[in-house]
């Protein structure tokens, strides 16, 4: 067995296959592992992309869990550490980008590192150090309402410094556009000025493929690297590797088809009104039902989907069942005030999670999940461990293959729809591009 090339921490799961499917398709062999794995179970591949639910979870933990994470992929040779984060920078002042960042910084002795969050193939570029979704900067964006990252400032270096700890000393700069268009060896020239005027991080500007390409190349000799999965566009090269048409191929699939729907974001939204309107079979799940007191309140209504689902199933074995808490910015914000903001997500995570073990347990063997905090619950109650990355659907969002104790021998299908990503007609679509 080889050793690793490339070790990558991902701080949510939608954003974890994102990244495998991009270095997938850009001809490395990935597995994508749910947490950290045990010593005895390193898979053979090119990369390893490690899937965390950190990007909300106390600074402390966020930490505690990535650092582990960049130990056992360096202790399996891992060279070069790429720590994932979200194409809309979802953080809050307190972290989590930040502090993970300088707990890797010390951990890896790595005295300078590159950040960019572009991924132009889904609108997400930078620009003097500003993030731009589609023609909007961040904080004109719908990202100014998410329900637990509310983004409000699109001034990355100031984002970022923000968040690092005043104790440390660490400063942000920034490598341009001018700079990246110039080609790697400016690129390399750059972020050695930057170092020589005291900083140790940089917001680089990506606004295409061919920028991330060259920043790409540019950083083959960091020890560490933090983007989104645009960056990994240009990354296998750096070991001569090529892309392939070989990496996508998953067992054949079959079984009932469901989605479970946490994201709030516009595009998923447009997503469920868009299956709806087509005549799909769509459950409204009652965040405030939830919140009776006790697990019984969700169990009843674990119970009352379960036998929805099951008579749609019957009437149509091909149909798509969807249950969503998926709402608009307003009724999210009713929600909030009653329940309070982390309070509503972790129920209404809870809930999903249960719902989604207990439609694979009925048979559903095609899941969509959508939102990253939404996946990450629905996974870890499924108990998955290991995801195979397969064909895309959309850019950043593969269908995958996982085995749970809950799906049987055969495995599942599976696929992690970050809250932002895919055409409207995603959840009809994706379905057929399995079969
Ligand atoms: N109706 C609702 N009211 C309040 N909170 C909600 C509601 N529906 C979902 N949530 C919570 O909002 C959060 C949505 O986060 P999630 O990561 O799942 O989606 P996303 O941020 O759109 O996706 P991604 O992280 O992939 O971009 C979850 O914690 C979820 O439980
Ligand atoms: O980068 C993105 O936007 C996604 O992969 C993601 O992280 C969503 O949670």
């Amino acid at each position: 067995m080889s050793s690793l090339l490339l070790g990558c921490i991902a701080d949510d799961f939608t954003g974890a296959t994102d990244l495998a499917n991009t270095l997938a398709r850009a001809g490395m062999r990935v597995v994508q592992t749910i947490g950290v794995p045990d010593d005895t179970s390193r898979p053979d591949a090119d990369a390893v992309v490690v899937a965390l639910k950190s990007r909300t979870a106390a600074v402390s933990d966020a930490v505690a869990q990535s650092v582990d994470a960049c130990r056992w992929l360096r202790r399996h040779g891992a060279g070069q550490i790429y720590f994932k984060v979200c194409s809309t920078f979802d953080s809050t002042p307190q972290g989590n980008i930040g502090p993970v960042l300088e707990a890797l910084m010390d951990e890896l002795a790595c005295a300078f590192c590159i950040v960019t969050p572009a991924f132009p193939e889904t609108g997400r570029t930078v620009y003097q150090g500003h993030l731009f979704v589609g023609d909007s900067l961040l904080n004109d964006s719908s990202m100014r309402d998410h329900p637990l990252t509310p983004m409000t400032d699109a001034n990355l270096v100031r984002v970022l410094e923000r968040q690092l700890s005043a104790g440390k000393g660490r400063r942000v700069g920034l490598i341009n556009l001018r700079h990246v268009a110039a080609g790697a060896g400016q690129i390399r020239e750059r972020m050695a000025e930057l170092q020589s005027q005291g900083c140790s991080l940089a917001i680089a500007d990506a606004v295409t493929n061919d920028d991330l390409t060259r920043l790409g190349a540019a950083a083959a000799d960091l020890p560490l690297i933090c983007a989104a999965s645009g960056l990994a566009i240009g990354l296998p090269r750096n070991w001569g590797i090529t892309p392939s048409a070989t990496a996508a191929l998953l067992p054949p699939a079959d079984g009932r088809r469901a989605i479970v729907s946490g994201s709030c974001s516009t595009a998923t939204n447009a997503q469920v009104a868009h299956f709806i309107h087509s005549g799909g079979a769509a459950w409204p799940l009652d965040p405030l039902r939830l919140d009776a007191g006790s697990g019984d309140a969700l169990a009843a209504q674990a119970d009352e989907v379960a036998a929805w689902a099951e008579r749609h199933w019957r009437a149509g074995p091909h149909r798509a069942v969807l249950v969503y808490s998926t709402a608009r910015a307003d009724d999210v914000q009713a929600v909030q005030s009653r329940l309070g903001a982390q309070r509503a997500g972790g129920l209404i995570e809870q809930a999903l999670a249960r719902i989604a073990c207990r439609l694979v347990a009925q048979g559903a063997r095609q899941l969509i999940l959508a939102g990253g905090e939404t996946s990450g619950a629905c996974i870890g109650a499924l108990n998955v461990t290991r995801l195979q990355i397969g064909r895309q659907i959309d850019p950043g969002v593969p269908w995958c293959h996982a085995h749970s104790p809950v799906a049987g021998e055969k495995g599942m299908h599976v696929a992690l729809k970050s809250g932002n990503f895919g055409a409207t007609d995603f959840f009809s679509r994706a379905f057929t591009t399995l079969a």
